[in-house]
Parts: structure tokens; sequence; C-alpha cells
């Protein structure tokens, strides 16, 4: 273990580095831990200092953006001071040019300078014909951004900033409220306060709901006459695209902007895009000679707002999501972040830009006391509303903590999360699962959902629902721990470990399972295994140490029920370890039937969640489980060929 550093920064993009830089300034002691990946935003930008032209509606980002412009020329010089390069910070306007017209209001409302057909022309000649006039914001700007990733890595150094490239940080140890240290490729690291700087990938350390959104991009080479200036001067800002010449000559052309997860690469379509906009805003583009194509992932967020300031722990701190205007944010993110480390200061502005915010408000305090609002729920017979208790010996144990109800359930399909939340409380489950990449993505329904149970009553039990490989499953399952932990959960180790290639059955990849529950079981995982019904398999998994194993009953959601019958009773009757029944159930006689064939618990989604009425399913789904393992510790009667009358045949009157 290395020896302990002040601060440590994860990720060495614009916004790490800059971090790093101010805090060495204020004299601390600062490493940056960096995977290096070449399509970071930072490399990949435009530069533009664009507030106005990107429209920004007034609001906390546009206060952000507009005080971050404020300090750009202080910071270029600091920065310039410390190293002698130039970064091509240029002031130089931004143009943008429309091709319909405004209504006159907004015309003459607007404060920013609007220019006719004709008057824009004398700003820049040589426009396209389809270009009927434009806004004029001589505050806005550029800078070269590879030029100012240059400078702020020549100053961390020469400063003393320990910059560690090729590191990746794989996962943050907690403890307490507190990061403790973190686990990269080459070890661990320990640090008094951890800053998240690392761009897109934020969400493969945290839970956090920021994601790729990718940029194509392409340069030409302006031609000039000799003792003439670069036809184009300032920037353009286009319907859809945008032209920013460098002072070398070099004119970038951006950007598509697609949401296609971490698909890399440029493609035809995007340069042919990029091309056939650029050259409708100015023409004589189409002539000029190519210099390079590249593209980059920037870091979005559900409402395009950067994150920042503490999250979770009081020594973890949030800086990423800095989406379209990182570069122009990094002084500011600098300068705030420095004064939150150094001073505990948090500035009001950050309030907005919180990392919870997308937490929705938590459950009721109690699951069992939740009021059923929406579907009326009987009372059993005998007035007692619970269904989960046996005796208190029949505990289901699994890696040593005890539950007294052997329903798990899930969070996904429900038609609402009040009404999650109300089947939940009804089943009286105590196991919930949840998929880590949905919640932690925001996916459609997964909105807030992680924080819409009280899990200071439910266990969390983190699935990697949507990892087709081993290696995804593996870093969706470290996300999990961290997700549990950032949810109260400090010594939750449990993970339901799913590998699924295929997406017509949902069959789960049975070596890609072993593969991936051999390492986290040695990371010191509870590993509950998603298997088909194959009892050799079950077995190398429990060799291996896995915490359960949980056999299909049939394909997810398909509500078949237990077409897996005669293979679960043989991993039932040779495993030393519980066993889940999970996937496909649909009725609550096919839980129960799973119950008397001696499984030690079941999961149950969708026949729950697709009920009309999700919240009296889920009672029934209770009832039933609790029924089967009662019928199964009664021990059944034998089943016989012939009739044995109830009644007793002697003694009967003739
Ligand atoms: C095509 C395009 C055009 C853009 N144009 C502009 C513009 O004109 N103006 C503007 O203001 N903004 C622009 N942006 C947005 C801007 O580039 C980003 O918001 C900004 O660069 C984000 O900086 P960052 O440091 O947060 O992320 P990045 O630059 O992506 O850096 C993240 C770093 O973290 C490292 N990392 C990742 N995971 C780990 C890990 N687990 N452990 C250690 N290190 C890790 C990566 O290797 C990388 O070095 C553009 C972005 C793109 C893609
Ligand atoms: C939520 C979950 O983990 C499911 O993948 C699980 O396998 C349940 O399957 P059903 O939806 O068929 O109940």
């Amino acid at each position: 273990m290395n020896a302990t550093n002040d601060i440590i920064i994860i990720g060495g993009g614009i916004i790490g580095m800059a971090i790093a830089v101010d805090l060495k300034l204020r004299g601390v002691s600062v490493t940056v831990c960096n995977r290096s990946f070449p399509q970071t935003a930072s490399m990949a930008a435009a530069g533009m200092l664009a507030p106005h032209a990107e429209a920004l509606p007034p609001g906390p980002l546009l206060d952000l953006c507009l005080k971050s412009r404020w300090l750009y020329p202080e910071w270029i010089r600091k920065l310039q001071d410390i190293t002698g390069l130039n970064l091509g910070y240029n002031p130089c306007g931004i143009l943008a040019p429309v091709y319909d017209l405004p209504t006159a209001d907004v015309r003459h409302n607007n404060k920013d300078q609007w220019l006719d057909k004709t008057a824009i022309r004398l700003y820049q000649p040589g426009l396209g014909d389809d270009v009927v006039g434009g806004w004029w914001y001589p505050e806005d700007g550029q800078v070269d951004n590879r030029q100012v990733m240059q400078a702020l890595r020549q100053a961390a150094q020469q400063l003393g900033v320990t910059v560690r490239d090729g590191v990746t940080v794989k996962t943050l140890q907690q403890k307490q409220g507190k990061v403790t240290s973190i686990l990269t490729n080459q070890g661990e690291l320990e640090g008094n306060t951890y800053i998240i700087a690392n761009g897109s990938w934020a969400s493969q350390i945290l839970p956090l709901p920021v994601r790729p959104m990718k940029g194509q991009m392409l340069a030409v080479k302006m031609p000039h006459p000799p003792d003439e200036p670069y036809p184009l001067q300032r920037v353009l800002y286009g319907p859809q695209t945008y032209l920013v010449p460098r002072q070398n000559g070099r004119l970038i052309i951006g950007a598509t902007s697609e949401d296609v997860g971490w698909t890399p690469h440029n493609t035809p379509q995007g340069i042919e895009m990029l091309i056939k906009r650029a050259t409708r805003l100015y023409p004589d583009v189409a002539n000029w000679e190519i210099e390079e194509f590249w593209w980059g992932y920037r870091p979005g967020t559900p409402d395009e707002l950067p994150l920042l300031g503490h999250y979770g722990c009081n020594n973890l701190i949030l800086a990423t999501g800095h989406y379209r205007n990182g570069i122009l944010l990094a002084p500011v993110t600098a300068f705030l972040i420095a004064d939150l480390v150094i001073n505990q200061k948090s500035d009001p502005i950050l309030d907005h830009f919180q990392g919870d915010r997308f937490h929705t408000q938590p459950s009721p305090p109690s699951a069992s006391m939740t009021p059923f609002n929406h579907y009326p729920v009987p009372k059993t017979t005998n007035g007692h509303n619970g269904t989960s208790s046996l005796s208190p010996t029949d505990e289901l144990v699994i890696a040593g903590r005890k539950f007294h109800s052997r329903l798990m359930t899930g969070t996904g399909k429900y038609p609402s999360i009040p009404i999650m939340q109300q089947s939940v409380a009804a089943s009286e489950c105590q196991i919930v699962t949840v998929a880590v990449r949905r919640v932690q993505t925001n996916a459609p329904g997964h909105e807030g959902l992680a924080e819409a149970l009280d899990w200071g009553k439910i266990w969390m039990l983190p699935n990697t629902a949507g990892c087709k490989t081993a290696e995804e499953a593996i870093r969706v399952a470290r996300l999990g721990r961290e997700m549990a932990k950032l949810l109260g959960q400090e010594d939750n180790n449990f993970v339901k470990l799913e590998v699924i290639p295929d997406t017509k059955y949902l069959l789960p990849d049975p070596i890609g399972t072993l593969t991936a529950a051999e390492t986290l079981v040695k990371e010191g995982f509870a590993v509950l295994p998603y298997i088909n019904a194959d009892p050799m398999l079950a077995k190398r998994l429990e060799e291996v140490g896995c915490a359960t194993v949980m056999p299909l009953g049939s394909p997810i959601g398909s509500g078949q029920g237990i077409r897996t019958q005669a293979n679960i009773e043989i991993i039932i009757e040779e495993a030393h370890i519980p066993v889940v029944v999970d996937a496909g159930i649909g009725t609550p006689s096919e839980a129960s039937q799973a119950m008397e064939m001696g499984a030690d618990a079941v999961l149950i989604n969708s026949a729950i969640a697709l009920a009309k009425n999700p919240v009296l399913m889920a009672k029934a789904m209770g009832m039933a489980t609790v029924a089967g393992r009662l019928a199964y510790l009664s021990g059944r009667i034998p089943i016989k060929d012939y009739a044995i009358a109830s009644s007793p045949l002697t003694g009967t009157v003739v």
C-alpha cells in the first residue's frame, strides 16, 4: 500500500487537471490517477467558450458558464506564466447564422446583436445562400483545448503534482461514511479526499447517471494567399454545426451528438453529416484539405447540468458531467472545488449541481406500514396481516445473514414507483433485487428507484442485469456494492450475478457466470448466480464459493412456471447452499410448487409487477411462498395409485 496522499483526483481530463493545478497552487499535495484514454472529451472538444452561442437558458448553468468565461483570461494568463506555452485563447466573438428568420419580437427584444442578411455578410463574407441573418455574441470566444491540456499537464509536472498515467480506478473502498482508499489496476491508494473527475466514465465507479454522448469531429486546413489573413477569423456557430478557426489556419468542424453508448469510431454517416452541414453554412469548406477526423465522449447527465460538490461520504467530491461545456467550465470548476476542499467552503451555486439531485423521496419509513392507497389488500381471515413469519427458527440464511421471508422480489416493470413500494410492502419480502445498470443510468421506469425503498428495512440485492460478459458483470457488481453502500448498507456485499448474452430467451451464459463468480468471490462478494437449471454448474458454483444458486424455472418474464422441475430437484438434493428458484414463476401456485419442492426461496418479479393488481398479487405470492414452505416442512403424503377412503372402513353401519 502506498503512503497517504492528501488529495486523489480520479481522471486527468481538463476538469481533473485544472483542479489538480489549482489545489497544488494552494499548497496541497495532489495525485491524479488517469487511465489515459485517447478519446477523452477534453482532447476531442472544439474549445468554444460559448455560453451565449449555445443558447443556454437563464438559470444556474448559464450563471456558472458566465462566471467561468469571466475567469478565463486570468486562468489562461496563469497557465501561460507557469508553462510559457501559448494556449490559443482567442476572445474572437461568435457569429451565429440562422436559416429561418426569428420573429421580429425576438430580434427586437434580444439583447444580443441581430444582424440581417446584408449585415452578417459584412461581418463574414462567403456565407451560404441559405443564411438569412444571425446573432453576434462579441463576448464568446475559443481556446485551443489540446494546447490547454498540454499546458495543464506541464504545469502539473512543474508544480509537483503526481500524475499517474495508466492507472485505472476500479472501485472506492468505504467505511463509516468515509472513503478509505481506492482500488486500482496498480494496487490500492489511500488519500484524505477523493475527487471524481473521470468524465463520461464516472458511472463506472459510482452509481451516477452520467453517460457518454458521442461527438464526431473533423478538421480542415484553411488556405490563404500570402500576406492575407485566413478567410475565417471568428467562430461560426450555425444550425447544428460550428466552424472554429484556429489562429494557425486549422478549422475545426463539429459536431455530431449521438446517444449511442460507448460505440466507438468515426462513421461515414457522421462525417457526411458534418460536411453537409458545414458546406451549407460556408460553401468554400468543400474544397479545403482534410487534416483529421476524431471523436470523443461528452459526459452527459439527464438534466445536462454538471455534478459538483460533496457526494455521499464527507471526503468524496464530484466534478463531472460537464457535458457540452466542460472546456468553458474548467476554470470555475477548479476554483469552486479547490475552495470546497481547502476552505470547506461550498459556494451557494453548487447547491444546483449536487450529485444527489436525481434521488427522489424515500419510501415511507416502514414498508409494513405503507398505506395501500391504490389497491385494496384484504386482511387474512385471522386478522393477521403478515405472511412472512413461520417460526423464528425457520430462517433463510445467505452468507451468514438471516431472513425470515423466503420471497425475493424485483423492482422493474411496475406501473409506478408508489405501486412498486406498496407491492414490496404487501409481499413482506425482505430482499429486493435492483438492476444496477438501469438505476445508475436512470433508465425509463428506474428514475429515483434506488431511493424509493427503505433500505433500513429491506436488504438490497444488486443485480448485474444487462451484462453480456463476465467482465461487464464484474464491473457492474462492484458498482452495485458502491450503490448499496451509498444507500446506507455499508456491509452489503451481495450480488445477484447475471451474465446474459442471449436477448431472445435471456438464458444465462454458464461459462461467463462461472468466470465472473470466481473473481467476485475472491473479491469478497456474496455471489448469488442466476443459472439455467444445470446441476453440474450449480455444483461448480458452490465449489468456487457462491452463497446460493438461483436456477431458473423458465425464461425471465415468460410466466411459464417451473419447466425445469426435474433438474431443480437434483440441484436441491445436492446443494449445501440455499437454492433460490428464480424467473418464470407466473402464479402463486407455482411459487408454492417451488417451495414445496424444497427450494429455499423464490425470486419473482414479472408476475407481480405486471399483474392487473400488483399489490394484491404481491400479497398472494408472499402467502404462497409461506404456504409452500409450510407444506414442505410438514411433509406431503405419498402418492398412491388407488383411492384410500378418508373415513374409517371399520365400524360402519350396515
Ligand atoms: C466532440 C466534442 C466537442 C466539444 N466541444 C466543446 C466546446 O466547444 N466547448 C466546451 O466547453 N466543451 C466542449 N465539449 C465538452 C468538453 O469537452 C467536456 O465537457 C470536458 O472535456 C469534460 O472534461 P472531463 O475532464 O470531465 O472529462 P474527459 O476529458 O473525458 O476526461 C476524463 C478522464 O478520466 C479518465 N478516466 C476515466 N475513467 C477512469 C478511471 N476509472 N480511473 C482513472 N481515470 C479514468 C479518462 O481516461 C480521461 O482522461 C465537447 C466535447 C466533445 C466530445
Ligand atoms: C428481477 C430479476 O432479477 C429477474 O431477472 C428475475 O429473474 C425474475 O424473473 P421473472 O420476472 O420471470 O419473475
